[in-house]
């Protein structure tokens, strides 16, 4: 896969992309309905293609099994699709092969949060994220930090701190019909 795209940019799918729990898929259900295009949570279409949740796809099948099937579908969402909202989750873009899909062919916007917020949130999360589970704050903070670095590829960032979720759709709608504009 190289490079290349032919996807005229106003038909370039959107992706959401951020840490566990910033509000991908809350954020991008939003930004869908306000610009009358599908959504595609890409958790939640994996739990729909192997009727099975993800803390159970990562308990019966392994997280590396998790990671193959998250890869394969976004490089094909990313290649084959136009005029989609995307969220993706919160582990898929440390791969490096996703990073690359989402930036040559969609529009990459990271959903910022700072860990003080984050921290409010972990209660409300850590039940359904496997990789939540078992771990220390200062581990989550690790992992918080860590991944940082990956977020940090991206095409637009929206900060999202003390904002609530419509406020913050509004906001990616707005730059998406800003750069549509240009
Ligand atoms: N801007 C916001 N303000 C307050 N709460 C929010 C906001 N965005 C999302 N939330 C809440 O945070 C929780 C996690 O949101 P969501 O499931 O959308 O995160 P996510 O980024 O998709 O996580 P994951 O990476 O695990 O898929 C939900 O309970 C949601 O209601
Ligand atoms: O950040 C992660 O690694 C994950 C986030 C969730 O969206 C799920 O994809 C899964 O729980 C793993
Ligand atoms: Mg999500």
């Amino acid at each position: 896969m190289g490079t290349y795209c032919n996807i005229p940019l106003r038909e370039r799918n959107i992706v959401l992309i951020g840490f566990m729990g910033v509000g991908k898929t809350t954020i991008g259900q939003l930004v869908a309905k306000k610009l009358y295009r599908d959504f595609i949570d890409v958790d939640q279409e994996i739990e729909k293609r192997h009727q099975m949740s993800i803390p159970a796809i990562f308990e019966q099948m392994g997280e590396d099994y998790f990671r193959k099937v998250e890869r394969e579908l976004i490089i094909d969402l990313c290649t084959n699709t136009r005029l989609k909202i995307i969220s993706l989750g919160g582990g898929a873009y440390l791969q490096e092969e996703v990073r690359k899909a989402c930036l040559s062919h969609g529009i990459v916007v990271f959903l910022d949060l700072s860990w003080e917020n984050w921290k409010e949130r972990l209660p409300s999360i850590v039940h359904d994220r496997p990789l939540l589970k078992n771990k220390t704050l200062e581990e989550i903070k690790e992992l918080f930090e860590q991944r940082k670095q990956a977020y940090s590829q991206h095409h637009y960032r929206v900060a999202t701190d003390g904002l609530d979720p419509e406020t913050v759709a509004t906001r990616v709608m707005k730059l998406i019909r800003e750069r549509d504009t240009e």
